[in-house]
Formats: structure tokens, sequence, C-alpha cells
């Protein structure tokens, strides 16, 4: 253990984290259940939150004895909401102000790990604490809550994207189109030896966000989170072997030091029920008949793909239960229906702009198939479900879990989507779900059976003790 003046005071078996996750929900929320697994073993944890948003995560915090909430004020920026805290606060194209705000939190942030002297912090976009943590004594881990397939794939050394390459990609940039093609093969030495692992308008996608730079911290993205994963003293990744083995030995290698998992992801246990008017709903269809979309918290539609993919699971003749926010430039759903819909579809669809349950959905008898953009949460719910699994990603890591379901897992089929833009047609995603839900069509029933295989693995417990045990036994040497 190290010898500053928190562990002494502690039991030398165990140790004393701080968390310091990015301000969105999908990693607030896995960094607190990581935070349970090493409270499980005794380990205390100190947890840096946005103030308001620490009464939504308050509930999954299963040791209060040894869980600690410290409130941050998020800062206003010119431009964000006022009050915003989290990414579910601000829409994704104002993300930059919330990276902004994050960072200005930084003296605050510091002057608390130094009162706290934890023997360890873990953090993802922070990428300043390790210059001062390690002269502290207090180790560094950069948690990663996204695929190591998409980290190995854009966020390695070998891809040879320092800053200047990144000003040439830049939307005014003179090389784009030459390091957009780049971008779509991986880089030397990934692992897996596929053609092409991004389609075109994929790169344009995530080059628009990853290289924007940013005026307050004087990074872009990429920089921001490879100097991370540069500075730490281990990576650690919510993953396991069993689906991206190669991907994690990868990253290790190029980045030279230890890569922890965390292990199967496995999603929360269910505690409440399915509201009982969607249960209803749902009740009235027979057994995996249904239809169930939803694209995660962040992304939003515009009115045309939103039209066209309603379209499409009209063109399914199948029921369908779809929760998306309504697309760019409406306020509700219901004014961004195409015409007639309603009235073709009364029977058999239900179209939602609010927040479902979607595990306790997606655990519902009648539901037979999901929709999903496959963000790594979801991913995980997909996986885990008995559902048959349909994919149309969005943005970021959603490319690559995409490629790992449907290319080296073969647990998924990928709607087909055009080149240039990602346009997707009605006809082409009701025939690919028509043929998932087919009980006859060879693609389904092989999917079908590689997902029931790999869901019986990750779904063992002893599998998932073995790598929370492992996982601390790491930490504990690292901080010893
Ligand atoms: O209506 C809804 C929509 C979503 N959800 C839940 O919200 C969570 C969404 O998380 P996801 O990771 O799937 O998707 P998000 O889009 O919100 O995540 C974001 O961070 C994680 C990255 O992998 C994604 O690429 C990024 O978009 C899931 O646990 C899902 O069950 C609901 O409970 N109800």
């Amino acid at each position: 253990m190290s010898t500053n003046d928190n562990s002494s005071s502690m039991d030398k078996s165990t140790f004393h984290a701080a968390m310091h996750p990015w301000f969105a929900m999908g990693h607030l929320t896995p960094f607190l259940h990581l935070s349970n697994k090493l409270a499980e073993k005794g380990n205390k944890v100190s947890f840096f939150s946005p103030r308001k948003t620490i009464t939504k995560l308050q509930p999954s915090n299963l040791y209060p004895n040894l869980i600690t909430f410290y409130p941050l004020d998020v800062p206003h920026v010119d431009g964000l909401p006022h009050g915003a805290e989290t990414m579910s606060d601000v829409h994704i194209s104002i993300s930059h102000l919330l990276i902004a705000a994050y960072y200005l939190l930084k003296d605050h942030v510091q002057s608390l790990l130094t009162d706290l002297k934890p023997n360890v912090v873990f953090y993802d976009f922070a990428e300043w604490i390790p210059s001062f943590t390690t002269p502290l004594g207090i180790k560094s881990i950069h948690h990663t809550v996204v695929s190591a397939a998409s980290t190995a794939y854009l966020l390695v050394p070998s891809r040879q994207l320092d800053s200047a390459s990144i000003a040439r990609l830049s939307p005014n940039g003179e090389d784009k189109t030459n390091t957009e093609i780049k971008l779509m093969g991986p880089p030397p030495g990934f692992p897996l030896n596929s053609p092409v692992m991004l389609h075109r308008h994929e790169v344009k996608t995530i080059t628009s966000f990853a290289t924007r730079k940013n005026e307050v911290t004087g990074l872009s993205f990429y920089e921001q989170v490879t100097n991370s994963l540069k500075a730490c003293d281990y990576i650690s990744i919510r993953t396991c072997r069993e689906i991206e083995g190669p991907y994690c030995d990868y990253i290790e290698t190029q980045y030279g030091k230890p890569v922890l998992l965390t292990g199967p992801a496995l999603p929360e246990k269910l505690t409440k029920p399915l509201e009982e008017k969607w249960a209803n709903w749902l009740g009235m269809f027979s057994p995996g008949s249904v239809l169930y979309c939803a694209f995660g918290s962040e992304w939003v539609l515009r009115k045309d793909q939103f039209q066209e993919l309603l379209l499409g699971f009209e063109l399914t003749e199948m029921p369908f239960f779809v929760a998306l926010k309504p697309p760019v430039g409406c306020t509700t759903v219901e004014e961004a229906l195409p015409d007639g819909f309603e009235e073709r579809v009364r029977q058999r669809g239900v179209v939602h702009g609010g927040w479902v349950q979607q595990p306790q959905i997606l655990a519902h008898p009648s539901v037979g198939c999901f929709v999903t953009h496959c963000g790594f949460g979801s991913m995980w719910e997909a996986l885990m479900s008995h559902c048959q699994i349909v994919l149309m990603p969005h943005l970021g890591d959603q490319f690559m879990n995409t490629r790992i379901l449907a290319g080296d897992l073969k647990v998924a089929l990928e709607v087909e989507r055009r080149e240039e833009d990602g346009w997707f047609t009605k006809e082409t995603f009701s025939r690919l779900v028509k043929g998932v839900m087919d009980e006859t069509n060879p693609i389904g029933i092989e999917i079908r059976e590689n997902h029931n295989k790999l869901r019986e693995t990750l779904s063992n417990t002893a599998l998932e003790n073995s790598y929370t045990d492992n996982y601390i036994s790491k930490i504990h040497d690292l901080v010893k």
C-alpha cells in the first residue's frame, strides 16, 4: 500500500479509490458499478459526480458505508443550457461545451484528491489527472467504458495521428480525403484482417467529432483520450476476453502497460417491473413476435431517416415498439410520423418519444427482436437477452461494436447502408428484419444459435467472480 495518510488508517488488505468519470450517464453508471465491485471486497471509494446527478446515482450505490459521493458544481459555459450537468442535458452537437466545463473543474478535483489522498484514481476523459497524481504517489487508471475494439482501432500510437495530421482532417483540412480513406482500414498489426472495417460515412462522423479542437482545453477529443492512455499507470476496460481478447492484447502492446479487464459487463438485475401500460400492450402479442427499437440516450435522427425507419417497420407487417427521441427540428414524435402512418399501424405499432424501461422491455416474453444502435450498454443488454439482434450504429464506438457482434461473433445482423452517406431504405430494413425473424431462415438460425451459446458463457457466475478477483488483485499489486 502507499504510505499516504489515508491508507495508513485503513486495513492493509484494502485500498481507497477515487472515481472521476466523464459527465454522461453512460459513463457515471458503469463507474458506479465498478465502485460496487471494489466495495464488495471491502475497498473504500470516493465518487465525484455533478451535484444534482447524485440523486439519480444514489439508488445504485450498494455499499453506502464504503462509497461516498463528492458533489461537483458544473460551471456555466456560454452556450450550455443553464443548470446542464451531464450529456443527458445537452444536444450532442454542443458536447464540446460540456467538455470545457468538465475541464474547468480541474483545480477543484485536484484539491479534492490532494485532501482525500486515495491510493488510486480511476478516470476516463480527465487527461490532466496523472500530471499531478503521479508526484503525489497516487496511481492513475484510465478506465474505458466503451469497447476495446474501438480503442484498438482508432486510439493507438500506430495510427500515427499527431496534431498535424489531425489538423489536416479538420473540415477544411488539405488531406481530408486521403486520411479518411486510411481510417477505413485498420492500423498496422490490428488483430483482424478485414478489408473494410469502417465505412466512409462512419469515418466522416467520427472525424467530425474527434478532430475538432476544444477552445478551452486546447485539445481535440482524439488527443484528450490518447494523451490520457499514454499518461496513466494502468488501462482498465469494461469488457471480457471472451468477446474482445485480441483487441485487449493489442492495446497492451501498443501502450506498453498492463490492461485490466473488469469482466462481462452484465446488466443490473431488474428491481422494478415494467410499467403496466406497456406490459399490457406487449402482452397482446404472441411470444417472441414484437420488434423493439431504441437508439440510446444521445443520438437524434433526421426527420427523413426517422420516417424511413418507421415505414420499414410498417413494411415488416409485424408488431413493433419504437422508443426514439423526436427527430431533429421536431418537439414530439407525433408531429414527425409519416402521412397516414398512425391509422395504418394502429393495432400493432407504438412510437414513443420518451424514456422507457429498456431492460424490462427486452425481458418481456412477447419481444423477439431488438433493433439497436449498439451503444456499449445496449450491446450487453442485447447479448444477455433472448432477442434476435439487428444493428444500426450511428456514432463513435457503435460502429466497432457492430463489427464485433455482426462480424467476429456472428450473433447479429447489420442493416445495409449507402457507403457515402449512410442512407438506408425501408425495403432493405424490412427484408433484413423479416429474415432474422423467420425461424426457417439459415442466417437467422445461425445468429440465434451463436447468440444462445455466448449468452450461456457470459452468464456463468464463476466467470464473473474470477474476473473480479483477478482485477482487484492487480490493483493491489499497483498500489502496494
Ligand atoms: O428509452 C430508453 C433508452 C435507453 N435506455 C438505457 O440507456 C442505456 C443507453 O446506453 P448505451 O450505451 O446503449 O447508449 P448511449 O447512446 O446512451 O451511450 C453513449 O455512451 C456509450 C457508448 O457506447 C455510446 O456509443 C454512446 O452513444 C441502456 O442501458 C438502455 O437500457 C433506457 O433504459 N430507455
